[in-house]
């Protein structure tokens, strides 16, 4: 299967041109994703104030709009950056975290998507669900509380209706674009106790993205190394701490090899 050849080039690519990655994100995952984003080969920046994002995202090969810990002049700079990467036609990649919880983040998530389109949306299965629902779907926080199973039907709706790529995180994730979809059944279950998990597998997307213009395939690479990563961590781990420990390790060290022979999808 030509798949695991694609991820494979994509990780060479971003080892050889350690694209700039662009994250207003939030401040409970900036170290853990800018850690996971070099351990790629990729260059992270964390740059949020509104006074240079524009210039940011004009350096960067992609952008990482995360909701996490929102405030209005958090939103004033991922407006701007989106409306800049929109115009240089630069990857855009948003993780709507905890929409569903409270009524600001519905509004502001719903308000983005429609707004900018971003060419990825990455979230965990309540996510997906409540961005695709109606406003009366609740999330608890930013923990799923749902299966990914239920939530691919919701990807799909969100996916042909904007003409994005849609990716449901999950024991098996889903990467759905409009009529195609791919699931991939790496990973394991302790990876959820991990905070910054599913920002670190949104800040992945953005830096296949950076690469790879076809975004289907970058998420689909993106959501692949995640797992296999998790996977081999998992094996060393024995407790949430020594995973992430594991976790950027075994993303550094990944072979083609581990592509090759893990991957499930
Ligand atoms: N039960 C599970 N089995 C295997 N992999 C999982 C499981 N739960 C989460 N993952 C993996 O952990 C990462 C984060 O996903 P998830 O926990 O759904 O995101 P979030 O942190 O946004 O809730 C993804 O790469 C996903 O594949
Ligand atoms: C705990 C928490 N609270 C606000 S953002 C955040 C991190 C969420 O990260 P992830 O969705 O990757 O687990
Ligand atoms: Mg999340």
């Amino acid at each position: 299967m030509k798949t695991y050849a694609n991820i494979w080039q994509d990780i060479v690519r971003i080892r050889e041109k350690k694209p700039l990655i662009h994250n207003i994100t939030n401040m409970v995952v900036m170290n853990a994703t800018a850690n996971a984003l070099l351990a790629l080969g990729a260059s992270p920046v964390m740059a949020h104030a509104p006074e240079e994002v524009e210039d940011m995202t004009g350096i960067a090969g992609a952008l990482v709009i995360n909701m996490g810990t929102l405030d209005a002049r958090w939103v004033t700079s991922m407006k701007k950056a989106a409306l800049h990467a929109k115009k240089l036609g630069k990857p855009v990649v948003f993780d709507p975290v905890g929409v569903g919880a409270t009524a600001y983040r519905t509004q502001v998530a719903k308000a983005f998507l429609e707004e900018f389109a971003p060419d990825i949306v990455r979230g965990n299965a309540s996510e997906i669900m409540a961005l695709a629902g109606a406003n009366g779907l609740t999330t608890k926080g930013v923990d799923s509380s749902h299966t990914a199973e239920a939530a691919h039907e919701a990807a799909k709706e969100l996916s042909e209706g904007h003409g994005i790529v849609v990716v449901v995180s999950g024991s098996t994730d889903y990467i759905v674009y409009k009529e195609k979809i791919a699931q991939i059944r790496n990973g394991m279950p302790m990876m959820a106790q991990v905070t910054g998990m599913g920002c670190t597998a949104t800040a992945l997307c953005a830096a296949f993205a950076a690469v790879n213009p076809d975004y289907f395939e970058a998420a689909v690479g993106a959501m692949g190394v995640m797992g296999i990563s998790g996977e081999n961590a998992g094996k060393l781990a024995s407790g949430p701490g020594s995973l992430y420990v594991h976790f950027l390790d075994s993303l550094y060290q990944l072979e083609e090899k581990d592509i090759l022979k893990g991957l499930k999808i």
